[in-house]
């Protein structure tokens, strides 16, 4: 059962190795860190018992290794793993003997079904498969090495081995390398299901060890980190690891264990690992220090443990490994039914142009009157910012007209006289404030037409929503089209749309209703400017309940000012008079000067009537003008889009065209189904075990 779960993990990883490095599962596993030359591929190898990594100088580890060890008892016919069962047909090839397997062997993932009996050949292989996926050059890459080694002389057990962390670039190194294998390390590490074994050299301080302080970042309680403590054997006479492994420097819960592996004259002398391992046990148990505990020391040691801790987590996690697999293996393939199932032909283009092109209908229409089931909370979209354009934006632009920023006094008295012609007026004139009025009106135009385009901005604005859907991504081509059709069509309902505000603008300024009921009338306006005026002669404590409203809005610009003497008196002055002296009038002619009483009057009674008839417009056109917007170019799209859309793109000669498919999406449909193919077999495989 024990070797099965590790096994499981083994066959898990195989199964996700063709989805490249986007595993979706984070699978169990040892992750081998440390400074360069702390001794990790000593380590390896010793827990192998053969040599078989490539050694050198720089980094040598230039990309992950996932090194899966299997052990399987000696002298069977018949490979104790369950997706390989296939006799040799490899190295071993030819071999008379075929029945009778090898006793060890390694075999890469990318090289299915060959068999390394030679040890040196696989490191030759690490060689050679590294410098054809990373170049010459000493960069790195993430893109894994998949070796298995079946022996008996190994514990099952997963180990990746990383490239150990350097300081400086050498050679023709990228300059950022050290970032780079750091966050290579990083990545590997993070995954909550990995165990770090960090690798330190004795001889060096705790406190320095890089691994150790990578794998503090990322796992500070020192739950899922087991230290190895090599070159204990080069430590100065005298001192040893003792406080180390009693948890007195840096304590970590999986502990700390001891090992001796071949120091570089042993390499050079091509001294056995079998040797070297007898020659480690030897070393523990006649050292002073360690002889009492020599049974927690040296590689075998450690090579149980990491087995035990492995298969440990492996069945602590298998449940939550086999929720994640069946929770990814939903979403990709829910991913994959909005991929759809590739190029459709004849009547089915057909059907999927028109479900398009109905389903975007439906949800425009749903969108703008606000019933789409995607509601955001965070921000307004589709019918309720129209509505903001209307209610806030377009009513507070309007509002916001005040005639008397354009209109002065000296207009109004310019306007008064010469609608009253020759003769001087004795009332006060209607032909002025209706000139001045249809004035006004024609100022609204503007701020309406703007209300149009910026509802016009919107439905824009919808439509790219709508375009931006997984959908389009597949149809580039389609997606195009659409957005010309469309915004064509919401151009071709601008001009009469435009026309009907224009209308309605020129509605209001074509016939003056002084009739209108909300409408201070002239005796109304007047009888608020006597007020006013006997007021500020003889000032009086208004009471408020008595105020006239009207009185109680009139603009600041309606406190009398000083007034003159004389009807005319001041009207045409602006030179002074000779007397006797009568010259031609000038060529431009103004009124100004100080105001008459009557003047005064005359001049604020139209201020008056301004005011209230172009707040009646107002109300009226905030009113009118989105009922028209609607009408014409919110309401007509809503109707008439599926129409349109039908009509220009439901067309057998262009459904080829419109229906190719993006690269992105014929690419991310191999995705899914590799990954989806992956993962139904990790399903499996998963629940063969937990059954
Ligand atoms: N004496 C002695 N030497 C060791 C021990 N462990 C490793 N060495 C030596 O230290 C050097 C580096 O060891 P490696 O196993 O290559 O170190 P590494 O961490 O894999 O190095 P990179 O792959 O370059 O990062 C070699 O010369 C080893 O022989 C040990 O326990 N004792």
């Amino acid at each position: 059962m024990d070797a099965t779960l590790i096994r499981t993990i083994n066959r898990l990883q195989d199964a996700f190795s063709t989805v490249g490095v986007h595993n979706p599962v984070d699978l169990p596993q040892i992750v081998v860190i440390g400074s360069q030359s702390s001794g990790k591929s000593s380590v390896l190898e010793n827990i192998v018992g053969r040599d078989f990594l490539p050694r050198g100088s720089g980094i040598v580890t230039r990309r992950p290794l996932v090194l899966q060890l299997i052990n399987r008892p000696a002298a069977t016919s018949t490979s104790d793993d369950g997706d390989k069962g296939k006799s040799t047909t490899n190295a071993k090839k030819g071999d008379e003997n075929d029945k009778k397997e090898p006793e060890e062997w390694g075999e890469f993932l990318h090289q299915p079904g060959v068999k390394y009996t030679d040890f040196n050949l696989i490191r030759e292989e690490i060689v050679r498969d590294t410098e054809a996926k990373t170049g010459k050059n000493a960069g790195i890459s993430p893109l894994p090495i998949n070796l298995r080694i079946y022996s008996p002389h190994v514990l099952t057990l997963t180990l990746v081995d990383l490239p150990g962390l350097t300081k400086l670039p050498v050679g023709d190194q990228p300059k950022d390398i050290e970032k780079q294998i750091r966050d290579m390390i990083i990545k590997y590490i993070t995954k909550p299901n990995s165990i770090i074994l960090a690798v330190t050299a004795a001889n060096v301080d705790l406190a320095n060890s890089d691994g150790l302080r990578l794998a503090r970042d990322v796992d500070p309680e020192g739950a899922r980190t087991i230290g190895v403590l090599t070159k204990v054997d080069l430590m100065d006479a005298g001192t040893d690891v003792v406080d180390i492994l009693a948890g007195r420097v840096i304590p970590l819960r999986l502990g700390y264990v001891p090992v001796v592996n071949r120091g570089q004259r042993d390499i050079d002398t091509k001294k056995s690992i079998n040797k070297s391992l007898e020659g480690e046990r030897a070393f523990f148990e006649n050292h002073a220090a360690y002889k009492s505990k020599a049974q927690y020391c040296g590689t075998p040691y450690l090579a149980r443990k990491l087995n035990m801790i492995l298969m440990h987590h492996i069945r602590n996690t298998l449940p939550e490994i086999k929720a994640k697999i069946q929770a990814a293996l939903a979403k990709y393939i829910a991913e994959l039914a909005t991929l759809g199932d590739g190029m459709a032909e004849g009547a089915g283009q057909a059907n999927i142009v028109l479900n398009i092109i109905t389903e975007f209908c439906t949800e425009f229409r749903t969108i703008i009157d606000g019933n789409s089931t995607d509601l955001s909370s965070f921000e307004l979209s589709g019918g309720a910012r129209i509505s903001f354009v209307f209610h806030e934006l377009y009513s507070n632009g309007v509002k916001s007209l005040d005639p008397f920023d354009q209109v002065k006094d000296v207009d109004i008295r310019t306007i008064l006289y010469n609608s009253s012609g020759s003769s001087p007026a004795l009332f006060v004139g209607t032909t002025a404030f209706e000139v001045i009025i249809k004035q006004q009106i024609k100022r609204l135009e503007d701020p309406s037409l703007r209300c149009v385009n910026m509802v016009f901005d919107e439905l824009v604005r919808i439509l790219t929503q709508l375009l931006s859907k997984q959908l389009f991504k597949r149809f580039p081509q389609l997606k195009d089209r659409f957005y010309q059709v469309v915004i064509n069509f919401f151009r071709k309902q601008l001009s009469p749309t435009n026309k009907l505000v224009q209308d309605l603008i020129s509605m209001e300024s074509c016939y003056i209703n002084t009739g209108h009921p909300d409408f201070l009338n002239g005796h109304k306006a007047m009888a608020v400017i006597n007020d006013r005026i006997n007021q500020a002669k003889n000032p009086q404590p208004i009471d408020p309940k008595n105020r006239n409203s009207a009185l109680a809005n009139l603009p600041p610009s309606l406190e009398p000012e000083p007034t003159n003497n004389g009807f005319f008196g001041s009207f045409f002055s602006g030179k002074k008079k000779r007397p006797g002296v009568m010259e031609p009038p000038p060529s431009v002619l103004k009124a100004s000067g100080n105001l008459s009483e009557r003047e005064q009057i005359e001049t604020e009674v139209i201020k008056l009537l301004i005011s209230s008839y172009f707040n009646i417009v107002k109300r009226t056109v905030i009113d009118t003008v989105p009922k028209a917007i609607m009408l014409n170019l919110v309401n007509n799209a809503k109707e008439e889009l599926q129409r349109e859309l039908l009509q220009e793109l439901y067309k057998t000669e262009v459904l080829d065209e419109l229906l190719k498919e993006s690269e992105f999406t014929q690419n991310r449909r191999k995705e899914c189904k590799k990954m989806i193919e992956a993962l139904q077999k990790a399903d499996e495989i998963v629940g063969s075990v937990s059954g």
